[in-house]
């Protein structure tokens, strides 16, 4: 797992190490890593012109002392300033080495030295920025990314948010990130973590200080330990019966796609439950389900033989009848996953105080909404909000319900109120397309049925679910039915990271 911590743990472990040595190590030890990793973007370090754009701050001191390193080795460096001050030392260890130092200020020069530069490095703002970006700080953004250079960052993207990706008005977009000490979460969820492009964690000693993560990353290796039937996890969960309440006559697909999910994901048994029409279909699509036509859906018979988890509310509609069937549901003493129409009807004010049952549960719930659904949850926010601060909102939903969350959409996060919060890797636009939501479920699903905890099972789900859209076609377009091919390839691959000697990064 690759750990994140936010912008107040980061202070203090960096007080806590500095106490302990001499001034300015860390900032040597910061801008040595900084310098080896612009060096690698360079076909040459000799000759090669690199700007700095360098803040007030720190951020900007780091900036200049690899700078400096960098023209010792030979490169024609030239610092632009942004900002009321600047790291004198850093300025003058660049001047003294033949680096030029100037004040940014839009002139033609300036944008000719980052229009024909190298490199461009991004010192503005590190953990120290506040809100969207000033001038001239604004204007240096904008310049860098009309710039053909590669634009690298300094601790993260100036213009992000640290602590939660947030970006308000202009942020560098930068190729790769050299990040000190700890990943910050920002850097792990968009919009922030579309900006930082890869990222390259430094290690400035600062491990022993820093507590338990914020924030989440997994790699493969990670999901392979989490897999049902690999390895040493071989016995510890037994494949369950999933019962699948999704689809409706008006979307027979979900029940088909939510199905098919759960099946290539693998399950003991499907156990189907809806309208004869759609049931007709689930079977003709997958002749293994168990179906249990229901009619009405009122029925809380979840089918012959115990199920070990329920998914319910993909495509499954928003009237009465489904809202008696979602109460049966969170009414049971199962792991139950709620989707799409089971979050409209939680989100409803009819007075059936679903949300309260939801609320209410001993066993494992997990909401799994997009932007939109989270906003209606919550109730005092719009889309917007959550899209810009997801991990915030996606937390706030798992205190208020008191349950797990998977917040879909460019960065799947999920929340859980006794956990740390995890950011799956895997997400891509290719999954933007109708119904994959749907393979979602059932695949989620299937990993609560085999035993797998919640928040597991849901980081699993999504890892694969993204995993699975780009192999499916080799990252070519793809619907939500190809999905359902990658899903084994996925899995395959997570098994193989999972070997001794074979590890791969997430
Ligand atoms: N604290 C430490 O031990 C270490 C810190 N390091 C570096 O220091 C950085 C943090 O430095 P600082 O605390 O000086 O903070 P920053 O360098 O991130 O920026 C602070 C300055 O930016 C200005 N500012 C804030 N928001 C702004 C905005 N939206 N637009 C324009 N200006 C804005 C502030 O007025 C302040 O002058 C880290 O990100 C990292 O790069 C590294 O050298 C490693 C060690
Ligand atoms: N821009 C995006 N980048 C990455 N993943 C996305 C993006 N937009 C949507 N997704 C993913 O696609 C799936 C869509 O699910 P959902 O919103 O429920 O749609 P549907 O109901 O049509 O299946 C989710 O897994 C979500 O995380
Ligand atoms: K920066």
């Amino acid at each position: 797992m690759l750990n994140a911590h936010t912008v107040d743990v980061v202070r203090e472990a960096e007080g806590a190490l500095m106490a302990r040595l001499p001034e300015g190590t860390l900032m040597r030890r910061a801008a040595t890593g900084l310098a080896v990793e612009c060096a690698r973007l360079l076909p040459s370090v000799y000759g090669a012109r690199i700007v700095l754009m360098v803040g007030s701050g720190d951020n900007g001191g780091d900036a200049l002392y690899a700078g400096a390193g960098l023209a010792r080795r030979g490169a024609m460096v030239r610092a632009l300033t942004a900002g009321s001050r600047v790291h004198d030392a850093g300025a003058a260890a660049l001047r003294a080495v033949g680096g030029r130092v100037r004040a940014f200020t839009g002139s033609g020069a300036d944008g000719a030295d980052l229009f024909g530069a190298d490199l461009i490095v991004d010192g503005l703002l590190g953990i120290g920025g506040r809100g969207g970006l000033r001038e001239p700080h604004a204007e240096l953004a904008v310049q860098a990314a009309n710039a053909p250079a590669p634009v690298v960052a300094v601790d993260l993207p100036s213009g992000i948010d640290a602590d939660t990706g947030e970006v308000a008005g202009h942020a560098v977009r930068a190729d790769l990130t050299v990040t000190f000490g700890t990943h910050k979460p920002g850097l792990f969820i968009d919009p922030g973590s579309e900006r930082a492009g890869r990222v390259r964690l430094v290690d400035i000693g600062l491990g022993p200080e820093l507590p338990g993560s914020d924030v989440l990353r997994p790699q493969a290796v990670d999901i392979a330990g989490l897999l049902p039937g690999s390895g040493a996890e071989a016995d510890k969960y037994r494949r369950g019966v999933l019962a699948i309440r999704a689809g409706s006559d008006r979307f027979r697909g979900a029940a088909v796609l939510a199905v098919g999910g759960a099946l290539r994901t693998g399950v003991g048994m499907v156990k189907y439950g809806g309208p004869e029409r759609v049931t007709d279909q689930v079977l003709a699509r997958w002749p293994e389900t168990v179906a249990v036509p229901l009619d009405p859906r009122r029925s809380t018979d979840l089918g012959p033989g115990r199920a070990a988890a329920v998914v319910v509310g993909s495509g499954r509609g928003t009237d009465s009848g489904e809202a008696d069937e979602l109460e049966a549901v969170l009414d049971s003493d199962l792991p139950v996953l709620v989707d799409a129409d089971g979050l409209t009807l939680m989100s409803g004010k009819d007075g059936r105080g679903l949300a309260d049952r939801v609320r209410d549960r001993s066993a494992p719930t997990l909401l799994t909404p997009h932007a939109g659904e989270l906003a209606r949850l919550l109730g005092d926010v719009d889309r917007g909000d959550v899209e810009a601060r997801r991990l915030e909102h996606a937390r706030r939903a798992a205190r208020s319900f008191g349950c797990a969350v998977l917040l879909k959409g460019s960065t799947t996060v999920i929340a859980h109120p006794d956990a740390p919060a995890v950011v799956n890797p895997t997400g891509t636009p290719l999954l933007a397309s109708a119904g994959t939501g749907d393979v979602l479920s059932g695949a989620v699903g299937a990993l609560l049925a085999s035993g797998v905890p919640v928040v597991e099972a849901a980081l699993c789900g999504a890892y694969l679910h993204g995993r699975a859209a780009r192999l499916a076609h080799g990252g070519a377009p793809i619907s939500a039915s190809d999905l359902l091919d990658g899903l084994p390839l996925a899995i395959a691959e997570a098994r193989r990271a999972g070997r001794p000697g074979d590890h791969h990064e997430g």
